[in-house]
């Protein structure tokens, strides 16, 4: 059995996107830590932090990463899975992590277009452009942190997923 694929990077970069088009690739199965939230609690995002606040998100968060961990699947995080460092732990001891990595402007415009405000909240109360440009500067260093492997994520997606077969065989022959 294979190791689980872990995608992470900030919100916009694509980790739900490309990893359906990844696990389709390598015939995996796919979870996504946020769906399996509202799956399990038939809460949104909003719904939970709203009941919550963030520090009852993130510790379910962090339930719902042991949950999806299993061989053969790619896992697609929240954004923010990076922040606590027992998420950045269990990742890195448990499969390979993939961080999509994109430029502040490229996300807010993805975010712009489709913003899904019931998944993605507010997290300063600030614009999204403001808000990214915080949030990445806070974020980048972890993000970094946690990856085995970091791909441009502003290509098609069917790049980026050729781009992350390309990282994992590399490191696989090397
Ligand atoms: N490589 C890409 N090129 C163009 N658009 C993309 C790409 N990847 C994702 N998108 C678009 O950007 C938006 C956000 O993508 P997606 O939901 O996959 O991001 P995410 O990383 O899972 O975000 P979140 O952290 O909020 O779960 C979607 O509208 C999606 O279609
Ligand atoms: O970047 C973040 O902190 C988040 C990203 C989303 O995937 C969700 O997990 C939630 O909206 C929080
Ligand atoms: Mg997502």
């Amino acid at each position: 059995m294979s190791l689980p694929l872990y995608l992470i990077g900030a919100r916009g970069c694509g980790k739900t996107t490309v990893g359906h088009a990844l696990a389709q690739a390598l015939g995996y199965n796919f979870s996504d830590t946020d769906h399996h939230l509202l799956q399990a609690t038939g809460a949104s995002v909003s719904d939970i932090v709203a009941a919550e606040g963030w520090d009852g998100f993130r510790r379910r968060e962090t339930a719902a990463l042991k949950a999806v961990t299993a061989p053969s699947t790619v896992i697609a995080t929240g954004g923010g899975m990076v922040l606590a460092d027992e998420n950045r732990q269990f990742m890195q001891q448990h499969g390979r992590v993939i961080y999509l990595y994109a430029l502040p402007e490229v996300l807010v415009a993805r975010l712009d277009a489709s913003p899904e405000v019931a998944q993605r909240p507010t997290l300063t109360g600030q614009p999204v452009a403001e808000e990214m440009a915080e949030v990445l500067a806070q974020r980048e260093a972890l993000y970094q942190l946690a990856a085995h492997h970091q791909v441009d994520a502003m290509q098609s997606p069917d790049e980026v997923v050729k781009a992350i077969l390309t990282s994992l065989s590399l490191a696989r022959a090397s």
